[in-house]
């Protein structure tokens, strides 16, 4: 079996990972995450969102956020922005990469932002042709590829259905997202090859959340497929406002283990990760989610 000599990892963390988060958490502690992340050798960052507030009060300090985070040269910053009021509101902050949103899952798409998956590209058109004549890159997030909390499971075609529709706005990669974490590996594998009958491999993204066990051994299928890029939340944060009961990503720290364990490059130090790991575990007065950051801390002493 051939697995690519590198992965690209994009952390989720400060922005999937904290936006279900109950407990106010200030501006200062999410920077000083951001920070901590590229210090350990994340290369691109998902920072924050610009949805309203009303719905994820957790994101409003978005402008502040971005405003405070030390830029490094090399290291892609994106953020989510739904609409034009969203990208014009981010623009103002020079993402590096903005993410529109959709599902393959009419339910999630009414209850994630409040439209249908057809009004969703209609709202998403405009805002892929803003960014791309600003040069920013636009990455598209589908939800919902394998299972919805509303719908159950989801065929694939309805996720090439939604690929091709991203593609024929403008989306120049995207993420194929387990969002409940239901998924088993030949799922995932199929609702990743419904997608590259739009995406060629390289442009399509592994997101994969851990609800019940599963992302890592999803994440081997995924890579078996010759996917590389992937996303991750570090100490395993998150879950959806809209999807109850989900768990956080797979964590950073498990997937840096695994794919280093296969002489995988990651251009990450796991033990700087741990670190910021920690600093927001501590933050949030809770521990770890990641079982790697759990063995290595006992070890530590
Ligand atoms: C999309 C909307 C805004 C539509 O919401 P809406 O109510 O349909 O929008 P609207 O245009 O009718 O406006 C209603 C109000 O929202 C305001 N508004 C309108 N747009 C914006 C904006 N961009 N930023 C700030 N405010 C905004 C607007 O100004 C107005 O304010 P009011 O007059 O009532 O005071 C709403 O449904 C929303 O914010 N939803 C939240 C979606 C969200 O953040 N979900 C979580 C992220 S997705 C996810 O986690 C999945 C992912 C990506 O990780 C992959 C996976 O795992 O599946």
């Amino acid at each position: 079996m051939n697995y690519p000599a590198q992965v690209r990892l994009v952390e989720v963390g400060p922005r999937d990972g904290l936006q279900n988060e109950k407990q106010p958490l200030p501006a200062a502690v999410k920077i000083e995450l951001v920070q901590r992340l590229q210090a350990a050798g994340l290369r691109e960052i998902e920072v924050t969102s610009y949805v309203s507030p009303k719905w994820v009060p957790q994101m409003a300090d978005n402008h502040q956020v971005m405003a405070g985070i030390e830029r490094r040269t090399g290291v892609r910053y994106s953020v989510l922005t739904p609409n034009l009021k969203g990208f014009e509101a981010a623009l103002a902050d020079r993402p590096d990469e903005i993410v529109v949103f959709g599902a393959a899952s009419e339910a999630f798409s009414q209850k994630n932002i409040n439209c249908s998956i057809a009004e969703s590209m209609e709202r998403f058109a405009p805002v892929v042709q803003a960014a791309l004549a600003a040069g920013i890159a636009v990455r598209g997030a589908m939800s919902c590829t394998v299972g919805c909390p509303y719908e159950g499971e989801i065929p694939p075609e309805r996720v090439e259905m939604l690929a091709g529709l991203m593609k024929a706005i403008g989306v120049q990669r995207v993420d194929v997202a387990d969002t409940i974490g239901v998924g088993t590996p030949l799922k995932v594998q199929r609702a990743i090859e419904a997608t590259c009958k739009h995406y060629e491999i390289d442009r399509v993204s592994g997101h994969f959340h851990d609800t019940y066990g599963q992302a890592l051994s999803n994440t081997l299928a995924a890579l078996q497929m010759g996917v590389w890029n992937f996303q991750s939340s570090v100490a395993g944060l998150g879950g959806c406002p809209y999807a109850k009961g989900a768990t956080g990503n797979v964590a950073t720290e498990d997937l840096v283990y695994l794919l280093h364990g296969m002489g995988i490059a990651t251009g990450i130090d796991l033990d700087a990760l741990v670190d910021a790991g920690t600093f927001i575990s501590d933050a949030l007065g809770r521990p770890t989610g990641s079982r790697v950051a759990r063995a290595l801390l006992a070890r530590r002493g």
